[in-house]
């Protein structure tokens, strides 16, 4: 197979569904500016299998005419278990990808959906899938595991962690910054529809908020993140609720949009005077600062904290708000740098350093588009 010349990437979030377009040479340099397209999942998305073909033409048009025709095209599938990397499609490999449909409700149809509308578009054209678990595979052995019997840990129900893509952006990008980064102590704190925190030691992950599913860790746009276990089982056995009822409130109606009673979309919770969205404001932050400090007390220590994703890159207002709870252990922002997003946002005083990154996922799904260039 020669290598690729042509590469559409495709990253489906709980939010936005982004896709980008490389066309590089055989060595795998770019001989053109990347084009970016971009949309927004709506409410009635939720049914992926219907939407999947739609996404994919609202993304073609929003492409050049001359983009239409990859030679190779590399997807975003959230959850791959513990396949420490990516993997080119195979029915095979779509079989083992739908088994894991229930631990990602809101990504793995839709990603899945997704191979399956370009395999019918580009018949024959290679597609590689690259997983967001895939960052975690050398997880701490402690943080691996849940506190539950280890059959049910040899059954799979393990912590596999999320948003890798995102994570290996954020650390490209930083190195690139700053070096002596490549073996700190840092938090990664991503916090865009679906939000996670990651613990990071000489570039690896050793812990990690989110769990067997992205519904684990800190409250998200519209998902609870940790709940008392036992508000689930009072749901079901003494209110009555039905199981898909409540699958829909965790992963839908909770978290920010849940807190506020309206908008789970933090540019929208911002402009909101309202109590219930300044309680949001407060409730996220909060878990958000602990997150942080529950992922240093993970590393012994820190020496970086970076924000990333849509809220975390976007909103100088909430990254304040984190970060004055944590100026005890250090975590000082500047507040002109964090206003202009950085890259660098510590304020002088400050004993860690603090940082924003825009993470670029489809560039990391180019890469394994070109790992797998040759197989
Ligand atoms: N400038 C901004 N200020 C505050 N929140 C923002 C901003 N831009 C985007 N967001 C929020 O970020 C979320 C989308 O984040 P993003 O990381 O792009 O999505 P996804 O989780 O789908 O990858 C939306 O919920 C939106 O509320
Ligand atoms: C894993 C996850 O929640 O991803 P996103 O934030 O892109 O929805
Ligand atoms: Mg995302």
């Amino acid at each position: 197979m020669s290598a690729p010349r042509d590469v559409l990437t495709i990253n489906v979030g709980s939010a936005t569904v982004k896709a980008a377009y490389y066309t590089i040479d055989a060595q795998g340099f770019l001989i053109a500016p990347v084009i970016r397209a971009k949309i927004a999942v709506l409410p009635e998305d939720a049914h992926a299998a219907r939407s999947a073909d739609r996404w994919l033409s609202q993304l073609l048009v929003q492409l050049p005419a001359g983009a239409g025709q990859p030679t190779r095209v590399a997807h975003r599938v959230v959850h791959g278990a513990t396949r420490p990397g990516p993997a080119l499609v195979t029915e095979a490999l779509m079989t083992e990808l739908t088994a894991l449909t229930p631990l990602a409700p809101l990504h793995q149809a839709p990603a899945l959906r997704l191979i399956e509308a370009a395999g019918h578009r580009w018949p024959g054209v290679p597609q590689v899938a690259a997983f967001d678990t895939s960052w975690h595979a050398n997880l701490a052995p402690w943080a691996r595991r849940l506190p539950l019997p280890a059959s049910l840990h040899a059954a799979g129900v393990q912590r596999y962690g999320f948003h890798g893509l995102a994570f290996a952006s954020v650390m490209r990008q930083l190195i690139a910054f700053d070096p002596a980064l490549a073996t700190a102590r840092l938090v990664l704190v991503h916090l865009g529809g679906g939000s996670s925190l990651c613990a990071v030691a000489d570039g690896r992950s050793v812990d990690t908020t989110m769990g067997l599913t992205p519904l684990d860790g800190v409250p998200m746009a519209t998902r609870s993140g940790t709940l008392d276990p036992g508000v689930v089982l009072y749901l079901a056995q003494t209110l009555a609720m039905p199981l898909p009822e409540i699958e829909h409130l965790l992963w839908r109606d909770s978290g920010l949009r849940g807190l506020s009673g309206g908008s789970g979309d933090m540019r929208e919770l911002l402009a909101d005077t309202s109590e219930p969205a300044a309680l949001a404001r407060e409730h996220y932050a909060m878990r958000v600062a602990q997150g942080i400090a529950a992922m240093a007390t993970s590393l012994g220590g820190l020496d970086g904290v970076v924000f990333s994703g849509g809220v975390g890159a976007g909103a100088a207002s909430v990254r304040a708000r984190i970060a004055a709870q944590l100026g005890w252990m250090g975590l000082l922002l500047d507040s002109d740098a964090n206003l202009h997003g950085g890259p660098a946002v510590h304020a002088g005083a400050a004993t860690i350093s603090a940082w924003v990154i825009q993470v670029d996922e489809e560039y990391e799904l180019l890469q394994a588009a070109l790992a797998l260039g040759d197989e």
